[in-house]
């Protein structure tokens, strides 16, 4: 057998089996060609992986804005910048602790709101901003764009921060630190509520101030609100400013076109293999529940324990939770296009793993629970926030219980949530207490203006930097704002380090001297960005200068058109004209503006930052070359339709150019 064996080898040792087997020739050209057609899978997938990870292309395409090669900023000398910081230091210095949503520290919120009258007067005392006090605490403003728009957007920040926590642990007084020099050298405002939220409320007002001093109306108008209890969920803030808004919005004729909260931040470092910072835009948010966990067990004299306390019991349930994690929902929701939009900008190595997340799933899901950080975008988080019981050392108490916060992932559901919990603390009580769902994602393609305002905003501040849409891990006030937009954002522009992310709640809270200049400039920045996109209403009034006056007096002599217009001094021009005439007149009327509006092309214009290029279909060219500065939109064709325009709306009995002309903005 031995020597049968041997000869068979030498016989044939050129044979891909190596002359080792008996097998026939057939079989072993089967088991040749399974081989090498493995091989050549293998060597086609490597193949593709590489090729895949050499042509990856950014996501992201920037639209052109207006300005990006040279934005301007707000002034900012080293005076200002020292002066802005100092009222961030102040804002800081007002106590206003959210315990819980019945112990609010209202009076140190009275004197916040005027604290920022004081140190802002001249936006609370300017024609073009209003504002309404909500619910005693909460404030809303409305700034109004010198057109009247179709579109305004919402920028919100909140004025409330949670408590400092261990007072001992922090380095400097959590609300009387000041500005700090830290041994990297650099200059930092400390304090509860440095990025959470005050540097956003005095960002947009330090942006906004700044707007009215230099007289720089916007041409869009906006909202501000400010919660003073979003850390306890917003239902006597943010709840009761949605409502109010929802109305000024219906009375105007508005609706919004976006809102833009806190949220996430640019973020450096996290993931090893990317070493560009990322610009990382909250487009969705997850959901919130709140679950009570009661152990109960016998009271006894400590000398003879039982064998399994309520304490003992509560805690094999709560090891069990943070043991047998909530599943990761890797790939089902906007975490996949972080990783995808981040590609491009990783090593190599790292290229392949994310450029083929076909294949890597898998191990990308493994790599990102080794941090709780990028974890926290894959799944439900369980954190256990609260444990009591006991009440004496010697004596072993009946009651435990435990209080477990999650944040559900937008592809995972609530009722799944409570099932693993119930399975994971099987002998424990589990009682939802509170919850709200996950919301839905706002668009972030590449066409949508919102989006590309907000980051085109953070590019100006942070140019290095490389935007990526992804979840909103925490929550913010945003849950009350989802039926008046569904285009919702979350973000400030706030430089972290994963260790600076613990901040937040945390200890030594604080945001440097530089980061927070650049959050000013970032509001400012997307004031006048949002203005590239005004949705303009019909209007009964359109301001013209006088020599404008006499143009469009000309084209109505030369159109026959007996004007009733003679007082040429006035820069207004009324549109008094009541459509008195008959049904049918009325009719043709609304036919012939209709026929204006709906002739724009329904496409963005290919070069819409220009504002002297003509959108427009021929028939409107006629004043093209009169008016260059007039800004022509590329949304004409959203605009209202006459049967919705204000009922009070006076109008001529306009030619197709007079309607044009009265249609259109003049600068
Ligand atoms: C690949 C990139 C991975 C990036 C991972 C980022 C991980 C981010 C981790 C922490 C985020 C901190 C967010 C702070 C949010 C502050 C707002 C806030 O505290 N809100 C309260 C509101 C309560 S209302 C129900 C909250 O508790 O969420």
């Amino acid at each position: 057998m031995m020597r049968k064996h041997s000869s068979h080898i030498e016989a044939g040792s050129s044979s891909c089996c190596s002359g080792t087997c008996y097998c026939s020739k057939k079989v072993k050209v089967t088991i040749c060609v399974v081989i090498w057609t493995v091989i050549a899978v293998i060597v086609a997938l490597i193949l593709a992986v590489i090729i895949k990870a050499a042509t990856l292309q950014e996501l992201f395409e920037r639209m052109e804005l207006g300005a990006r090669d040279d934005p301007v900023f707000m002034s900012a000398t080293e005076q200002e910048i020292l002066e802005r910081s100092q009222r961030l230091v102040d804002a800081i210095s007002y106590r206003t602790i959210s315990f819980s949503g019945t112990n609010l520290s209202l009076e140190a919120m009275t004197d916040f709101g005027t604290f920022l009258e004081r140190v802002f007067p001249n936006l609370h005392d300017s024609d073009f901003v209003t504002f309404t006090p909500i619910n005693t605490y909460s404030r809303l403003y409305r700034i109004e764009g010198t057109e009247k728009t179709l579109n305004p957007y919402l920028l919100c920040a909140h004025m409330d921060v949670v408590p400092e926590g261990d007072f001992d642990l922090w380095t400097h007084d959590p609300f009387d630190a000041g500005i700090v020099t830290e041994s990297d050298g650099q200059d930092y405002i400390f304090g509860r509520g440095a990025i959470d939220d005050k540097h956003a409320v005095l960002g947009i007002m330090e942006a906004l101030e700044y707007k009215v001093v230099n007289k720089e109306q916007p041409k869009r108008t906006f909202y501000i609100g400010f919660g003073h209890d979003e850390e306890v969920s917003g239902y006597l803030g943010a709840a009761e400013i949605s409502i109010t808004l929802e109305k000024m919005l219906k009375d105007n004729g508005e609706e919004l076109d976006f809102l833009l909260d806190e949220g996430m931040f640019v973020v450096a470092d996290i993931i090893p293999g990317i070493n560009v910072p990322l610009i990382y835009i909250g487009v969705a948010e997850k959901g919130w529940a709140v679950v009570d966990l009661d152990a109960e067990g016998d009271q006894v004299h400590s000398s003879t324990p039982p064998l399994e306390s309520s304490i003992g019991i509560l805690a094999h349930g709560v090891a069990n939770m943070e043991d047998n994690k909530q599943p990761s929902m890797f790939g089902k929701g906007p975490e996949i296009d972080t990783l995808r939009y981040a590609a491009p900008h990783a090593t190599f190595l790292l290229k392949m793993i994310l450029g083929n997340l076909w294949l890597f799933s898998g191990l990308v899901s493994s790599a990102l629970e080794l941090s709780s950080q990028t974890d926290s975008i894959q799944r439900t988080t369980t954190a256990v926030t609260i444990f009591n019981a006991g009440v004496k050392e010697n004596v072993v108490p009946s009651q435990a219980h435990a209080v477990v916060n999650h944040r559900i992932h937008p592809s995972d559901n609530l009722e799944d949530v409570l099932e693993l919990d119930r399975e994971n603390a099987d002998r424990v009580k589990v009682t939802l207490r509170d919850s709200f769902p996950p919301s839905e994602v706002s668009s972030y393609s590449n066409d949508v203006i919102p989006f590309q305002i907000v980051v085109n905003s953070a590019l100006e501040v942070f140019p290095d930097a490389k935007p990526v849409p992804g979840l909103m891990v925490a929550n913010t006030d945003t849950f009350h704002y989802k039926n008046l937009t569904d285009k919702i954002y979350r973000f400030t522009p706030v430089y972290n380090l994963p260790e600076d992310i613990a901040r937040f709640h945390g200890i030594d809270e604080r945001i440097s001297v530089d980061i927070y200049s650049k959050v000013v400039q970032f509001y400012y920045r997307l004031m006048v960005n949002a203005d590239f996109d005004v949705k303009i209403a019909p209007t009964a009034q359109v301001e013209v200068k006088p020599e404008e006056v006499e143009e469009f007096l000309e084209i109505l002599e030369e159109s026959d058109y007996e004007s009733p217009i003679n007082n040429t001094d006035s820069n207004l021009l009324p549109l008094t004209k009541v459509m008195e005439e008959s049904d049918e007149n009325s009719a043709n009327e609304t036919d012939s503006h209709l026929m204006i509006l709906q002739d724009i092309p329904e496409e963005p214009n290919e070069n819409p930052s220009n504002e002297t290029d003509s959108g427009l279909p021929p028939s409107q060219d006629i004043l093209e070359e009169d008016f260059d500065a007039m800004p022509v939109n590329e949304t004409y064709s959203d605009m209202l339709p006459l049967e919705s325009a204000p009922k009070d709306l006076d109008l001529y009995d306009l030619t197709p150019e007079e309607e044009t002309f009265s249609n259109r903005t003049i600068d």
